[in-house]
């Protein structure tokens, strides 16, 4: 018997996902307690009780659509969080490391799901690093504090702020070297020479499949022209990653979306990649040999400045 393979017919039928917080328990315990409670180590879409763990994402298993958790235990309790596995590939791609000296960003952080799921990749092992979440809007940075506090969360600082006005030079944030800039699904790692930070900014939500995990903003939900909004939309998350290549520390920037355009994808990366800020530092992108080498695809060749990157 694996547990590790995906789902038959995944690519037709979207699976509900879990990731177990390592913070709270193991992935053998969560899978023990789950089958003493009934469920089964098989394929979600032959039984619904069955779930397999995802075999691209640690920790991350999948049940079948079916399957609610909103009301379970595990979940109440912060051991189980409700993610997509979409909304889990920027974290894994950072992957920051797990010691004392790993000075993280998490640019734009609530509700919080890749924020736990970094602090656990930083702290799942017993060891700490450092995580500054930022967040700019005050009814989501409550949801945020919150759901940290949940999953148990000890290595991260949430702070109530603009990301654009935080300034790249100030002491407490040099030693940082991986950033999350964050928007969710198609992952791309930027490699900045410097920290770790993660960058998720606003997004049109165009590709999102399941709303699980994920809290609209109303700032994007306008009835202005698509293509206005998706221009509007495209300029801010340039900003905020020329803003994020300014940390003079930072070596590797995650830039990702939940938008299906790529005006706000490969767009966005191929001008920031060409902008003085990632000339500077230097940035370039990573090969997909550097992230997610068992992952087949990489945007859109036709969007891309040099095609052979999708490869
Ligand atoms: C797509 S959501 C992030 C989702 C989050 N990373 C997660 O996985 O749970 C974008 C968030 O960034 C916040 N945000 C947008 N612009 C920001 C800025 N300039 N500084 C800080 N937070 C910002 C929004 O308020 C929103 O909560």
């Amino acid at each position: 018997m694996t547990l590790f393979s995906s789902p038959r017919n995944s690519t037709a039928r979207i699976p509900r996902h879990v990731r177990v917080n390592t913070l709270a328990w193991s992935t053998e315990e969560a899978v023990k307690s789950l089958i003493s409670r009934g469920f089964t180590a098989s394929d979600p879409f032959e039984s619904p009780k069955g779930f397999l763990i995802d075999e691209h994402i640690p920790n991350l298993l999948s049940f079948s659509p079916q399957t609610t958790f909103h009301e379970d235990p595990f979940y109440k309790a912060g051991k189980f969080i409700l993610q997509d596995k979409a909304s889990c590939f920027p974290a894994v791609v950072l992957a920051p490391p797990a010691r004392d000296d790993s000075f993280v960003i998490d640019a734009t952080s609530a509700p919080g799901n890749k924020t736990s799921h970094l602090s656990a990749l930083m702290g799942g092992k017993g060891k700490v690093g450092y995580l500054f979440a930022f967040e700019r809007d005050k009814k989501r940075f409550i949801t945020l504090t919150a759901m940290l506090s949940r999953a148990g969360c000890k290595n991260v600082e949430p702070v109530n702020v603009d990301f654009l006005t935080v300034d790249p030079l100030d002491p407490k944030y040099s030693r940082v070297t991986h950033m999350l800039v964050i928007h969710h699904i198609p992952a791309r790692k930027l490699k900045f020479i410097g920290a770790f930070s993660l960058l998720d900014p606003s997004c049109s939500g165009s590709g999102i499949v399941n709303r699980l995990d994920y809290l609209l903003e109303t700032e994007i939900e306008d009835d202005g022209d698509q293509e206005d909004r998706l221009k509007r939309l495209a300029a801010f998350q340039i900003l905020m990653i020329k803003h994020a290549m300014r940390f003079p520390g930072v070596q590797k920037i995650v830039y990702s979306t939940c938008s299906v355009h790529a005006i706000e994808n490969e767009h966005v990366v191929r001008e920031t990649l060409n902008s003085d800020e990632a000339r500077a530092a230097p940035f370039s992108l990573a090969s997909p040999k550097e992230v997610l080498p068992q992952w087949p695809r990489r945007g859109l060749p036709d969007e891309l400045e040099d095609p052979s990157e999708a490869l």
